[in-house]
């Protein structure tokens, strides 16, 4: 038997459009979301994906920003960038591309954007939102990844989740959501003993630790769902963090890269983008783009 490819490119596509329907009906209103994207520096990888959320972010219908800023940037200049940001009313979304140059300080500048327009969800503000169940602006990438898994598995109640990785982006938020979604949450890490027999309780399991091929077949329930959210370049091309063709013949289904979580992210960020407008404006929030 071999699983189910969970198609994330074709999710994706489905989500923006939607997106753009429900642009539509905002513009018609005179309101045009508007989102703005800052890159400091020139890694080629990060200026990929920013040409691909402009590019996005125009076709469904909303303002693009883009803010190109020198490797060398002062973290005072790139502070001042941000306020006028948060002041500008064209502006509902901000999105600061990671990671930034060494000479910044990472924390001090994701909690300089304004917490409305934070559509990473990376501000102290909306990471606790969230782990307290309020309504917050949720990170993109666990979204999508929350969403791929309702969609495939419907009601997450009660399953058992393995989450293996713990970063602010990824790992800690994905745990959060499936908590609230009342799945029984385990997050796993490098230190993290026996990790084979932990991710093989796994009905779901989601790998994000930035190594390539680093879940191994053998690692996985037979059935499972598996999330693969790692995007790693690799001399054989963009690979993620499962040994794919080998847990393709275990897992009941499972997300390609590319084309599974990646694509899922940038729509998540239009949808929070939306999300941001909407509540900004007090319009209920977007059918089936929150948790
Ligand atoms: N503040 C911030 N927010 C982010 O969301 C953020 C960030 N910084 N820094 C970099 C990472 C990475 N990231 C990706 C988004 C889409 C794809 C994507 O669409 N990947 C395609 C393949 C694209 C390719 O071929 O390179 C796929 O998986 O099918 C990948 C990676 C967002 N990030």
């Amino acid at each position: 038997m071999t699983a189910t490819l969970i198609d994330g490119k074709a999710f994706a596509a489905r989500l923006r459009q939607g997106i753009a329907g429900q642009v539509d009906a905002m513009r018609a209103r005179g309101i045009t979301p508007g989102l703005a994207v800052v890159l400091v520096g020139e890694d080629p990888a990060s200026q990929v994906y920013v040409r691909a959320k402009g590019k996005q972010t125009r076709e469904v219908g909303m303002t693009s920003f883009e803010h190109r800023l020198p490797a060398d940037t002062s973290e005072r200049d790139l502070l001042a960038l941000i306020g006028r940001l948060n002041d500008d009313p064209a502006v509902n979304g901000i999105l600061v591309q990671l990671p930034l140059p060494e000479h910044m300080d990472e924390a001090a500048i994701i909690n300089a954007v304004d917490p409305a327009k934070d559509v990473d969800g990376f501000h102290i503000l909306n990471v606790g939102l969230l782990a307290t169940g309020q309504k917050a602006m949720v990170p993109c990438t666990p979204l999508g990844c929350l969403m791929m898994l309702r969609d495939h598995l419907g009601d997450l109640s009660g399953r058992r989740a393995v989450v293996v990785g713990r970063s602010n982006i990824v790992g800690k938020p994905m745990a959060q959501l499936l908590l609230r979604d009342s799945a029984t949450v385990t997050i796993a890490h490098s230190r993290t003993q026996d990790l084979p027999s932990l991710c093989r309780e796994a009905d779901i399991l989601v790998a994000a630790v930035g190594r390539p091929g680093f879940v191994k077949g053998d690692w996985i329930k037979p059935g499972a769902t598996v999330i693969d959210v790692g995007i790693n370049r690799t001399p054989d091309g963009l690979v993620g963090d499962v040994d794919f063709e080998a847990a393709r013949a275990v897992a009941g289904a499972i997300t390609p890269v590319p084309g599974g979580v990646g694509p899922m992210t940038i729509a998540c960020l239009l949808a929070n983008t939306l999300t941001a407008t909407a509540r900004k404006n007090d319009l209920p929030d977007p059918e089936g783009l929150t948790p």
